[in-house]
Parts: C-alpha cells; sequence; structure tokens
C-alpha cells in the first residue's frame, strides 16, 4: 500500500487534492549527498550496477527534495549494453560507444536482452521499494527506441546525430532491425522492473525531436506504441522532447501521460490530447531565478495546465549545476499553490 499515490491517480486522470511533482534528472546530477556516494566509487557505471547504493541514490531526492515519486537511478544505455554494445561514461563528456552499428554484419554482434542481463536494476528496484515502505511510488523508464538508435549508431551524443538519421535513408532495412531489437529487448525490461515493483513507467525519448513528423511516425512512434501497448500493468508515460509535431499522434498512442517540453504549448497540447494526463513543463533555466522567481514562474506554469489531468515537472532533465535549494522552492511552490 502506498503512503502517497497521487501520481499513479493523476497519470489515470483521478482527481487529486494537489498536483504531484518530480523532476526528470532528480537522482544523480544536483544533489553533494548523490556526489558524495558517487566519488566513493570507481565511476558513475560501478554505482548503476551496485544495487544497494542505486537504492540509496534513489531515495535521496524523496528524503531531501520532497519529491512525489523515486526514479530508479540507472541509465537508458544499460539496454544498448545488455544486448551486447559496451558504453563508457567519460567524465565530463558523457557516454561513449568503443563500438557502433553500422552495418547487417555489426546486427550480428547483438542479442535481444533478458531481464537477467540488467538483473542489478531489478535488484535495485526490490531495494528501493523495501526501504521506501510505500512513501511515494517508484518510476521505472528506459529510453525510446529512436534515442536508444541514436546512440548506438552514432557512438554517443551528437548536435545533429547526422550518422543515425543517414542510416534511415542508406539502409531502412537494417534500421528497422536494430529498432525492433531494441523495442523487443525495452518491452522486457520494462515488465521486469515492474514485476519488480516500479509503479509506473517513462519512456524516454530525447532525440525525438530531430526527426521530421514522417520519419518520427515511421522510426520512433510506432516503436513507441508497441512497448506502451505491451505494458498494461501500470500508467505509462511517453517524453519526446522537441517533438511538437507528434503531439497530435500521441493521443492514439496506448499510455496515459504525454511528458512536454518547455517549448511545447500547454492550450495547444490539451487540445490534442483531451483523453491524457500531461507532466511539464518549466524550463529547467527558470530555477536559476532568484526565489520570488521561481515562484512566480512555476504559479505562471501551473496556470497554464488549470489544475487537471497534470504532474508538474521540469520541461525536461534538471541541470546539473542547479541550486538544491531552488529545486526544492519549485517543489514546495507546486505543493503550496496547487493545493489553494
Ligand atoms: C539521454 C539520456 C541519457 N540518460 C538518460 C537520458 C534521457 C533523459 C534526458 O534526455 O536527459 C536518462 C537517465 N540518466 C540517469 C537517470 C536516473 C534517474 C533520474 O534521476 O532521472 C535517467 C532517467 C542517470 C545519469 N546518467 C548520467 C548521469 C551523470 C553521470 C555521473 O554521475 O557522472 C546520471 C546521474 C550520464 C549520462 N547519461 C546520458 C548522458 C547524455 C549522460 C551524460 C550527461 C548527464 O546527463 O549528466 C544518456
Amino acid at each position: 500500500m502506498l503512503e502517497n499515490d497521487l501520481i499513479l491517480r493523476a497519470a489515470r486522470g483521478e482527481k487529486t487534492e494537489r498536483t504531484p511533482v518530480w523532476l526528470m534528472r532528480q537522482a544523480g546530477r544536483i544533489l553533494p549527498e548523490y556526489r558524495a556516494v558517487r566519488n566513493s566509487l570507481s565511476g558513475f557505471k560501478e554505482l548503476v550496477e551496485t544495487p544497494e547504493l542505486a537504492a540509496e541514490v534513489t531515495i535521496q531526492p524523496v528524503d531531501l527534495l520532497g519529491v512525489d515519486a523515486a526514479i530508479i537511478f540507472s541509465d537508458i544505455l544499460v539496454i544498448p549494453e545488455a544486448m551486447g554494445l559496451t558504453y563508457e561514461m567519460v567524465e565530463k563528456k558523457g557516454p561513449h560507444f568503443p563500438s557502433t552499428i553500422q552495418s547487417t554484419a555489426d546486427l550480428k554482434s547483438l542479442r535481444i536482452a533478458t531481464p537477467e542481463d540488467l538483473s542489478y536494476t531489478i535488484e535495485a528496484i526490490k531495494i528501493t521499494k523495501k526501504e521506501l515502505k510505500g512513501r511515494v511510488p517508484v518510476i521505472g523508464f528506459a529510453g525510446a527506441p529512436w534515442t536508444i538508435f541514436s546512440y548506438m549508431v552514432e557512438g554517443g551524443g551528437s548536435k545533429t546525430f547526422s550518422k543515425a538519421r543517414k542510416m534511415l535513408y542508406t539502409a531502412p532495412e537494417l534500421a528497422h532491425e536494430l529498432l525492433d531489437m531494441i523495442t523487443k529487448s525495452t518491452i522486457s525490461y520494462l515488465k521486469a522492473q515492474i514485476a519488480a515493483g516500479a509503479d509506473m513507467v517513462q519512456i524516454f525519448d530525447s532525440w525525438a525531436g530531430v526527426l521530421g513528423p514522417e520519419q518520427y511516425r515511421t522510426y520512433s512512434l510506432q516503436y513507441i506504441e508497441k512497448i506502451a501497448a505491451a505494458i498494461t500493468e501500470v500508467p505509462v508515460t511517453v517524453f519526446a522532447k522537441g517533438a511538437y509535431f507528434a503531439l497530435k499522434d500521441m493521443q492514439k498512442v496506448s499510455c496515459n501521460t504525454v511528458g512536454l517540453d518547455w517549448n511545447m504549448d500547454v492550450a495547444e497540447a490539451r487540445h490534442l490530447l483531451p483523453n491524457k494526463t500531461l507532466q511539464g513543463n518549466l524550463d529547467p533555466c527558470a530555477l536559476y531565478g532568484s526565489y520570488s522567481e521561481v515562484e512566480a514562474e512555476t504559479k505562471k506554469m501551473l496556470d497554464q495546465f488549470v489544475g487537471h489531468h497534470h504532474i508538474a515537472n521540469l520541461g525536461h532533465g534538471v541541470y546539473p549545476d542547479t541550486d538544491p535549494d531552488k529545486v526544492k522552492c519549485f517543489i514546495e511552490a507546486v505543493k503550496s499553490y496547487s493545493a489553494s
């Protein structure tokens, strides 16, 4: 039994006494308490693969920031690794894949991931559930197939993702084969997260915005829908960063909640998505303002959603140099203003 299930009720479209709030990338990135745990280890991956410590940093934002949900500490890149493509997390630079997928021959080195390949995250969810004792729900997550594909082809981050997009023109069948393998791996991974106790799941399509509307339908949305349709046990959130052109298509996706980034028009999203709960969408940069500015921006954001079918969040992950006290100010502003 959950003490605070606001976020689950909001996701299901039920009325709530106030708007629930959490932040994308709340675990890690901003808390000195996270850095302390992280610095005691060899690196990011060791933390991801040590369930007791992953559970500890998952719970930190619940204790220290007062969020209404815990998101399991892991990364979207554990899926490519479980499929056979290892990544390195380079300090201050981000992820790097020493090998990438460029040809049909490269696909032969991959397999469909099983939950056993990802047992460290599954174990971390079980420990988190036990230690949280029902205080708040646990959010499981995975990257959308298009975003994972982009990293596997590109080998790391990119401004344009031109290598990944090039493949859609030069080898569309190969692209679909890889997307299909990622999709199958992701479905079994998310189902295992749910079996371990995840109360809801979010699919992050961080690089949705580099595709045009038609390619987005063909190479991303189709696979997101396969995942969303397969997850019938818990509420599903889809966050497609920059894909304002796909909002109307999201209405047909089998998800409860659609995440909005700060570029999106809330009134238009509400109009295009009458049956969905919306999540978002304060500009993460608003948290660089003074306390009174953070409060004012938060209220303005809440007013746009008019209090219903809404999960408050930022429009993307919290930036690493954000002051945790400004994050607390945002959370407190949501809680008090939406309850009044
Ligand atoms: C694109 C993407 C990645 N990872 C993720 C996404 C999708 C969300 C988004 O668009 O922001 C998702 C992610 N990554 C992490 C989480 C944990 C849970 C949470 O706090 O939300 C989640 C949900 C931990 C992490 N993942 C990473 C860190 C920082 C590494 C460290 O501690 O040294 C954390 C806490 C590393 C990571 N992982 C990734 C990058 C580009 C980087 C480097 C830069 C950075 O984001 O800090 C890939």
